[in-house]
């Protein structure tokens, strides 16, 4: 972002990285997250107020482990090491950094030696995140010591005359209690931002870049109708107007009367070009017989993209296709250095062969700051508090094989289900709600009669960005009322069991 102060994130393969960027955007502070490789020339091109170095799975000690050029220190820059982006700064500067005596992982108290730069007004003896095997033994010279645990001797050291600062602890989860104070003292203390930048900002610069990468060209818009899709077209629409051609793709996977439904509602409440497809009979083929949930997310992956091919074909040939791709697809479908959990059908599920480029300005934010960057757009609330619902839809909801009847289960569970958190006034509370067809059968008694039907599983979290959720605590008389209604009126179910995993160790979605 031209004309903003940046603080930028160098990451050295943390899980944390872009929720450490957020935090920064949190307290309006303008950051990204670039690799530990990037050319120091690079850095500090960008002129950032401050630097700030991510944890990540390696040992600062062992060779080949990612590292950086010492003139990074050089710079005038303050810089904040987190976790190994710490270790590495003490390594770097002839500390010693060793396999801890005793490993942390999960919340630790910390007694902060002085309440001065990024301790300013924090409480003492307050509960931190750790999460590491490594520490630093003994700080390098010219460190000085400013906080320790039971069992970290260097918790959080600092050379203020170069304007260092390391921690062991993740100042960046949410259950560090005063994490975001310290981040901001980090920077409004430390490296003296004013804090310029709000979604305001975001939303103006990412019109005008688009509207400038596009120039005159043309441009196709996934739109599902979801909450990431619509900010997407929104935003591109205001960039380049008529330029631009939604594509809202019914594929035999959504929930029940959502085609009719989303179409009606693009017509009425946007002024923008929407081609609805059917492609029912084309996805469910495709399907047929699938039961792996990575090679039914790879085949709908591939399909969207035909799809938009043949459109564009139609229309004279698009070069460019918007996805609102946000930021947990990208890490979850995995990156260089962050494992795959599972391939979303619009990142790792993507083809190799694709006829155009992508754009994705909201990439690097989560659901929670789209939410902001709608409401900055005026887009009506009910699709802006939309719950999630995953491109690959019901397919992932019924393990398994994918045949019409299954489907038909989960889609009238699923309606019951919507109608009654509704109803009991939950649905602002409850971040995500459906339900999922397991494949089990099982033995049950209706009206004096054996049956041997299905299971559904009902599943509902909160969350604030669908990175880590827990299960909705739904009051028992919702819960009966759902169960009772599921198996009454949608034929073939028999029993109704309730998710009580959060994620981790589960994931949302059972697929
Ligand atoms: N049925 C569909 N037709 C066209 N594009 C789709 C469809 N489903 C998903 N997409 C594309 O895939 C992207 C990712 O889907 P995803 O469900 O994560 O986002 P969303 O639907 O926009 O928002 P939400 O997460 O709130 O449902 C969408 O932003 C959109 O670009
Ligand atoms: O567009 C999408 N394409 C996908 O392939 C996909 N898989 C999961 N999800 C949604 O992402 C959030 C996190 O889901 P999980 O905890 O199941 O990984 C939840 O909100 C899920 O509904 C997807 N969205
Ligand atoms: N979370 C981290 O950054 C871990 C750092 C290092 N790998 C350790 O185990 O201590
Ligand atoms: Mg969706």
């Amino acid at each position: 972002m031209k004309n903003h102060e940046l603080v930028l994130v160098i990451d050295f393969g943390g899980q944390y990285k872009e929720l450490i960027a957020r935090r920064v955007r949190e307290k309006n502070v303008y950051c990204e997250v670039v690799s530990y490789k990037t050319p120091i020339d690079k850095i500090k091109e960008k002129n950032p107020k401050g630097i700030i170095f991510t944890g990540g799975p390696a040992s600062a000690y062992v060779e080949n482990a990612p590292t950086i050029g010492k003139e990074i220190f050089e710079l005038g820059i303050p810089i904040l090491g987190i976790c190994y982006g710490g270790q590495l700064m003490a390594h770097l500067f002839g500390g010693k950094v060793t396999k801890a005596k005793t490993r942390e992982y999960g919340r630790v108290e910390l007694n902060i030696k002085n309440g001065e730069d990024i301790f300013v007004d924090l409480k003492n003896h307050s509960k931190w995140w750790m999460s590491h095997t490594d520490y630093i033994e003994v700080a390098p010279v010219g460190f000085e010591i400013t906080a320790t645990t039971d069992h970290c001797p260097v918790a959080a050291m600092k050379n203020c005359e170069k304007k260092l600062y390391a921690v062991q602890f993740h100042p960046e989860v949410e259950h560090s209690e005063y994490g975001r104070e310290m981040i901001k003292n980090f920077l409004y203390e430390v490296c003296g931002c004013s804090g310029d930048w709000d979604m305001h900002n975001f939303t103006e610069a990412s019109i005008k870049e688009i509207k400038e990468k596009v120039g005159d060209k043309t441009v196709l818009c996934a739109l599902s109708g979801g909450v990431d899709s619509s900010v997407a077209a929104v935003m591109v629409h205001e960039a380049i107007g008529d330029q631009l051609t939604c594509i809202f793709v019914d594929h035999g996977l959504l929930r029940k009367d959502e085609g009719d439904q989303v179409e009606k509602l693009f017509k009425e409440k946007f002024h923008m070009k929407l081609i609805r497809v059917n492609a029912q009979e084309r996805f469910l083929g495709k399907l047929k017989g699938v039961t792996d949930p990575e090679t039914k997310r790879k085949i709908i992956g591939e399909e969207f993209i035909r799809v938009f091919e043949e459109e564009s074909n139609k229309l004279g040939k698009m070069d460019y296709l918007v996805q609102g791709t946000v930021y947990p697809d990208v890490i979850e479908s995995g990156t260089d250095t962050a494992s795959v959990i599972k391939s979303h059908h619009n990142v790792g599920g993507l083809p190799e062969d694709i006829e155009f480029s992508l754009i994705e300005p909201l990439r690097q934010l989560f659901k929670d700051e789209v939410r902001k960057v709608g409401e900055e757009l005026g887009i009506p609330e009910e699709v802006v508090w939309r719950q999630p619902f995953p491109g690959p839809g019901l397919a992932i909801r019924v393990l398994g094989e994918i045949t019409e009847d299954k489907l038909h289960i989960v889609r009238e569970s699923d309606a019951i289900l919507r109608d009654e958190i509704r109803k009991a006034n939950l649905h602002r509370e409850i971040w995500q709600y459906f339900t999922a067809l397991p494949n089990i059968k099982s033995v049950g008694v209706m009206g004096d009669e054996r049956t041997y039907s299905h299971t559904v599983a009902l599943r509902a979290v909160t969350s604030s960005d669908g990175m880590t959720s827990d299960w909705a605590r739904i009051p028992y008389e919702v819960l009966e009322k759902i169960s009772n209604r599921i198996v009454n009126e949608v034929d073939n179910v028999n029993r109704i069991v309730y998710d009580i995993t959060s994620k981790p160790p589960s994931t949302i979605e059972w697929e």
